[in-house]
């Protein structure tokens, strides 16, 4: 077995990855297979780093003494105090006064290299997940990063010289500088972004959702719980007070007719998602540069599908089957989806390292949850793009006309209720939105970060058609009328949470795709050393989510056409609120890894997350 150099928890220096400075490093582990060392930096990045990129603090001070180390950054060194005379050089004395161990090696940096530091162009949409970025250069601009701007390096603070988005060079290759700056800009944005990505993988501290026994918990509790609400709905009095009803028995549940029914309609969607129509579009790069092409036709496929249940219904197809049998349709879709998520996790393990999600760990149990491919695709059907629009939710628009027809007939009117109109129409221009604005989905943390495994198959294919249409599940057998004084009130929260969720995603992805968008000229914006601006004025600088503030308005707007005689069917919002704040404590953690200071400074700008004044 081949033998370590250094011990858990030796302190050493750490060579900074794409550059040639060296930074105090605590060894955090060290991996026998791949030979490479976990590292934290002293502002808290961890990476891997290669044993020949580390050296111990003695051989530091030797070099400090004087000593003639032969390492390529020590000869530039040499070359660089040649220059006596640089004006980046400090004086003498200062050099010998550094003291503490960071301020040391400033000064040996600024020995070895004088330095110009380049800011690093990331395109649009970028979507290079754990980079670590520190200061931000200035903030509130409203303006593209400059290309090409060289600034002088500051090493006076702390975490400009560990910014990753900067190219480090002596100062005597100035001369071919620009024509440089492109390509190595080019050649360190790859570098960092599979570097990074093979360095960092997920240690046990880290995991999501509770870890191993959290995921473990969701798996079980989330199918069983879905079947108990939807026996508790049922119920005369679904009063929370109740006893819920005991599950049925499996066998009672099955029916091979209902899978079938759910496998047509799963493979109408994917007929549908292959027509070659709708524009083809690039998503965000991937973490060795490629993007992979999407063709959004989900509003075609929304057209279709509402011809071919009007025509369905004109020919008088039975739609009270899916009622009376929505049970049964839960559970064909669950083991649809449990069998999906077998084959996503098996095919995972041939899947090269670079095409991982970068929230797996390595854990199997936690891997086969939160999904270990990032995009897995069969040729160019992209499997998690597929589920995320489709199957799951448009089958909730169809699920809330089936729950408005079951109500019809078995409340025997000719019209459906009011709070049944309501709850439709909202749900569905939700949808519609949803489909409408389907490139919007490219930036999500779905599509970004998280894999596609047992997750987000039960989440899309489970949760979305049989949780989401509770509500109208609901009225069927629990009616409400609702005056129109109040349906109008309801309207216009269900607007204005339509306004802040449109409005806000609307206009972050106007600013993905285009900075520079005059339309946008008007906000203000922090610069970040990843090259990219965080918006703090407009509604990015209302609070720090208001999309899901719109969100969660919204969902409230569902709930209240049920009336106020049980809290079922507000399940809804309060799970959404507990997913969304989870969410956007997931998003932070990632923000703050990308974007660092800049984005503690937005927090300071922006304070509260998503309620104004509250959270
Ligand atoms: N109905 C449902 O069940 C669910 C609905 N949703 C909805 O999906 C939508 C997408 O949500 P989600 O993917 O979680 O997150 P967001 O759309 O809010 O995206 C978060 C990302 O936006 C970017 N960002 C954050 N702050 C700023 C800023 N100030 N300026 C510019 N960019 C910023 C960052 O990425 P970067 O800088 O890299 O671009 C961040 O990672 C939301 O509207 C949400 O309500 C979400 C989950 C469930
Ligand atoms: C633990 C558990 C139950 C997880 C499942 C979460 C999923 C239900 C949600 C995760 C992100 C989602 C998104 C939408 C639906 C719910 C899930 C799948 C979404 C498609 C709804 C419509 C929106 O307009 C949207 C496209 C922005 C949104 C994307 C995220």
């Amino acid at each position: 077995m081949p033998s370590r150099k250094f011990a858990d928890g030796e302190v050493v220096r750490g060579r900074w990855p794409g550059s040639s400075l060296y930074y105090e490093v605590e060894i955090l582990s060290h991996d026998s297979t791949s030979q490479l060392y976990t590292v934290k930096y002293k502002d808290g990045t961890e990476l891997e780093l290669k044993e020949n990129d580390i050296k111990p603090l003695t051989s530091f001070r030797q070099r400090k003494g004087g000593s003639t180390s032969s390492s390529p950054s020590r000869r530039r060194g040499s070359r660089s105090r040649s220059r006596s005379r640089s004006p980046g050089r400090p004086p003498k004395s200062a050099r010998r006064s550094a003291s503490a161990s960071h301020q040391a090696n400033i000064k040996e940096a600024r020995r070895e290299v004088e330095v110009k530091l380049t800011p690093l162009i990331l395109k649009p949409f970028g979507n290079s997940i754990s980079r670590y970025n520190g200061e931000p250069e200035h903030t509130e601009r409203n303006d593209i990063p400059h290309k090409n701007t060289q600034e002088k390096f500051n090493l006076s603070q702390e975490s400009s010289y560990i910014s990753t988005q900067y190219s480090l060079r002596p100062r005597r290759e100035e001369v071919k500088l620009k024509e440089i700056d492109s390509k190595e800009e080019k050649f360190i944005a790859k570098e960092l972004a599979v570097r990074t990505f093979e360095v960092t993988p997920i240690r046990a501290k880290d995991l999501e959702f509770g870890g191993v026994p959290g995921v473990f918990l969701i798996m079980f509790g989330l199918p069983v719980f879905l079947f108990l609400l939807l026996l508790m709905c049922k119920q005369k009095d679904p009063s929370l007070l109740n006893f819920p009803p005991p599950l049925p028995a499996l066998y009672e549940l099955w029916e091979t007719r209902v899978f079938g029914v759910y496998l047509l309609w799963f493979l109408i969607q994917v007929l549908f998602y292959l027509l070659p129509i709708g524009k083809v579009v690039e998503g965000t790069p991937l973490i060795d540069g490629r993007r992979l092409k999407y063709r959004l036709n989900g509003f075609y496929a929304f057209i279709l599908t509402s011809a071919v249940i009007g025509t369905s219904l004109f020919q008088g197809v039975e739609f009270h089957y899916v009622y009376s049998h929505f049970l049964q349709f839960a559970l064909g879709a669950t083991v649809f989806c449990v069998v999906l998520s077998v084959y996503l996790y098996m095919r995972s393990l041939k899947a090269p390292r670079n095409d991982l999600s970068p929230a797996s760990s390595g854990n199997a149990v936690y891997d086969f949850f939160i999904g270990r491919e990032l995009n897995p695709r069969i040729g160019t059907f992209d499997l998690k793009y597929f589920c995320e629009l489709r199957p799951g939710l448009i089958g909730w628009v169809v699920i809330n006309l089936v729950m408005l027809l079951a109500e019809m007939k078995i409340q025997d009117r000719a019209i459906p209720s009011l709070a049944m109109i309501l709850v439709n129409s909202f749900q569905l221009l939700y949808v519609v939105d949803a489909l409408w604005n389907e490139e919007a989905l490219l930036t999500t943390m779905d599509i970004i970060h998280d894999g596609f495994g047992f997750m987000l198959a039960f989440g899309d294919l489970v949760w979305v058609p049989f949780i989401y249409s509770f509500q109208a599940f609901y009225l069927v057998s629990h009616p409400n009328e609702v005056s129109w004084p109040m349906a109008s009130l309801i309207i216009v929260l269900k607007l204005c949470g339509y306004v802040i969720f449109r409005g806000a995603n609307s206009q972050k992805n106007a600013f993905r795709k285009n900075p520079s968008d005059p339309k946008l000229a008007h906000l203000k914006t922090i610069h970040t050393s990843m090259g990219k601006h965080l918006l703090v004025s407009g509604w990015w600088g209302f609070v720090r989510h208001p999309n899901y503030l719109g969100d969660l308005i919204m969902a409230l707007a569902w709930s209240l056409p049920c009336g106020f005689n049980h809290i079922l069917p507000y399940f809804y919002v309060i799970y959404f609120t507990m997913l969304l704040v989870h969410r956007e404590a997931r998003d932070e953690y990632h923000c703050k890894k990308k974007y660092g200071m800049a984005w503690e400074k937005y927090c300071q700008r922006v304070p509260y997350r998503i309620f104004p004044y509250i959270y």
